[in-house]
């Protein structure tokens, strides 16, 4: 696919880590390379601008060049709350968000989201037994109902997704691209693997 210019990719970054005992998970390296940067490698083919959603360690991201963008808020609220501080700085139209922890998406993962969104204002992956509500294609139209849906204390992505309209999209043939890094030990079992 050539890269697309009406999407603007963004890494997600932030978070607190938990289960891999605080640590950016990010910044952790998979066969020689960050996190972030493996995603951001698979995205950057499929989209001309990438951007990184963080908010620790916001200088080292920074030197990579990618436009980077601090969350809003000073707690850690969760995925969708980096979504929406990186649609309320960036002035884009559809953003095509991915996690960091997910290393070996697939090359079509942008055509085929973009193929899929029709009139719908969110389309996220469905990978044949389970939703992945963080790797999403989002309309900036969605920012005021995201931002009364936190405003409201609500955290949670997929419930979000399914409220504000939107549908999966069936990624059942590549489900092990979809693989994600929770723990040190996930990260280890990865090792050696492309
Ligand atoms: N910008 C931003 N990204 C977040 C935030 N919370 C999670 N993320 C990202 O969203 C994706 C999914 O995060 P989770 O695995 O649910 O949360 P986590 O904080 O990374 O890890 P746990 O604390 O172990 O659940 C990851 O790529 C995180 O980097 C946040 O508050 N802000």
């Amino acid at each position: 696919m050539n890269q697309c210019r009406e999407v603007i990719g963004v890494v997600l970054a932030g978070g607190r880590a938990t289960r891999m005992g605080g640590k950016d998970k990010g910044l952790q390296e998979l066969n020689g390379k960050p996190l972030w940067q493996h995603v951001a490698a698979t995205l950057s083919n499929q989209v001309e601008t990438i951007a990184i959603s963080a908010n620790r360690h916001i200088d080292i991201y920074r030197q990579s060049g990618n436009p980077v963008y601090q969350d809003n808020q000073e707690d850690y609220l969760g995925p969708l709350a980096g979504m929406l501080s990186v649609m309320q700085q960036s002035d884009e139209e559809w953003f095509l968000f991915c996690p960091c922890d997910t290393p070996f998406i697939p090359s079509s993962l942008a055509e085929r989201l973009i193929h899929q969104r029709e009139d719908a204002p969110v389309v996220w992956v469905h990978d044949g037994e389970r939703d992945h509500p963080t790797i999403a294609l989002v309309n900036r139209k969605l920012i005021p109902e995201l931002e009364a849906y936190l405003a409201a204390g609500e955290r949670r992505v997929m419930v979000f997704m399914h409220q504000s309209g939107g549908h999966s999209v069936d990624f059942s043939d590549l489900k092990s691209a979809f693989i994600n890094v929770n723990t040190t030990e996930d990260l280890q079992m990865m090792q050696g693997k492309e």
